[in-house]
């Protein structure tokens, strides 16, 4: 490690999300420093490198990686990028924080848990930042705690304002849906084994070839109902609500009632815009959380096996869009590495 112990990291993909975490490691994070960026835009790279003492910016992840001052690696390129980034990095034998989605189908998700698993130790941590965002840790904590008995339904809603240009049917359970697909996992204990996928006439509002919103439904193999309302193209901002209903009660996260504000004639409170506004306190814990972890010399948070889960069930999710009804979900055995 560089500089009295300070990690220094490789950020790779250097747009909305790698920007974000390299400003975050740079003046949030405390024992790391972001000694490369990567990305096959070069000025892009260029200017974000600008911005951070000591930091050289590369077009090939592999040429980053290997240099003297990586001693881990944050993936922020697009998911179907993120394959080849951690093969490379399995090849050096560094720790990465990787984006979600692990990678965006089962095949390459499974090829990246036989190659860690060829390893021998964990070495990658998924982006699944729900897990630390203090809401839902209350929640957890909550059904974990057995206070309201069993789980026995999640109801769940997910908005973004507006979906980026080129955004598919596909994407939208693999980049989006994926997020449910892990709490659900995470929350409940319990492995999701079919997907049912059902749509309203589109929004007028949807952009051409995109069927928005829809609406997804999960069964569990502990028996739990799953809904999802999933809408790229709301319009008015960034929602992400759950409930949980148990045997004894209901809790409610997401509902963003923390200021309610008085003015001129009318009462009420504001919508966050955007992921980042949303789930900034979760995204500077989770990072927090990888570096104090790396410096440990230890792997902690959402494995690859939880990165391979999500993409089993987007699998069956996207072919349950396609074909209609319901599809199971496909799981190998887990490996030991992972229970
Ligand atoms: N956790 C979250 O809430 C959250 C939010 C947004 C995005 N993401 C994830 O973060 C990742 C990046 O998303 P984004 O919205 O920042 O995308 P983006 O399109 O804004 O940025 C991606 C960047 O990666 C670069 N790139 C493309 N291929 C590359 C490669 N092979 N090597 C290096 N760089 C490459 C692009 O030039 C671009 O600058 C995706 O995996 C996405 O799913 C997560
Ligand atoms: O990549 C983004 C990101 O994962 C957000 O958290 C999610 O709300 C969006 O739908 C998705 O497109």
């Amino acid at each position: 490690m560089t500089q009295r112990g300070t990690l220094g990291v490789a950020v790779i993909g250097t747009g909305r999300m790698g920007a974000d975490h390299v400003r975050r490691l740079s003046e949030v994070t405390s024992g790391a420093r972001v000694s490369a960026v990567v990305d096959v835009d070069a000025e892009r790279a260029k200017s974000v490198a600008a911005g951070v003492d000591g930091c050289t910016a590369y077009t090939d992840p592999a040429a980053a990686m290997a240099a003297d001052d990586v001693d881990a690696v944050l993936i922020a390129s697009p998911g179907p990028a993120h394959e080849a980034a951690l093969l490379t990095a399995f090849e050096r034998d560094l720790p990465v924080l990787c984006e979600k989605p692990l990678t965006p189908d089962a095949a390459s998700a499974l090829r990246i848990l036989e190659a860690e698993r060829k390893l021998g130790h964990r070495r990658v941590q998924v982006g699944f930042m729900r897990r630390y965002d203090t809401e839902y840790l209350k929640l957890k904590a909550l059904l974990d705690s057995g206070r309201l008995g069993r789980p026995l339904m999640l109801h769940n809603r997910h908005r973004n304002a507006a979906s980026p240009p080129g955004f598919t049917d596909a994407m939208l359970v693999s980049d989006s849906v994926v997020h449910e697909m892990d709490v659900t996992r995470w929350l409940l204990g319990q492995e999701i084994t079919a997907v049912t996928a059902l749509r309203p006439t589109p929004s007028r509002n949807a952009p051409e070839g995109l069927a928005d919103p829809q609406f997804l439904v999960f069964e569990t193999d502990g028996g739990a109902l799953v809904d999802v309302e999933i809408f790229v193209n709301c319009g008015f901002g960034y929602q992400v609500q759950a409930e949980a209903v148990c045997e004894r009660g209901t809790a409610r996260i997401g509902e963003e009632h923390a200021m309610v504000l008085n003015e001129a004639g009318r009462w009420g409170g504001s919508i966050a815009q955007d992921f980042v506004e949303r789930f900034a306190q979760a995204y500077d814990h989770e990072v927090q959380t990888w570096v104090d972890a790396t410096r440990r010399g230890e792997v902690t948070g959402p494995s690859t096996w939880d990165g391979y889960a999500a993409a089993a069930v987007c699998e069956a999710g996207v072919r349950a869009q396609r074909e209609g009804g319901r599809v199971e979900v496909e799981l190998v055995e887990r490996p030991a590495l992972y229970r």
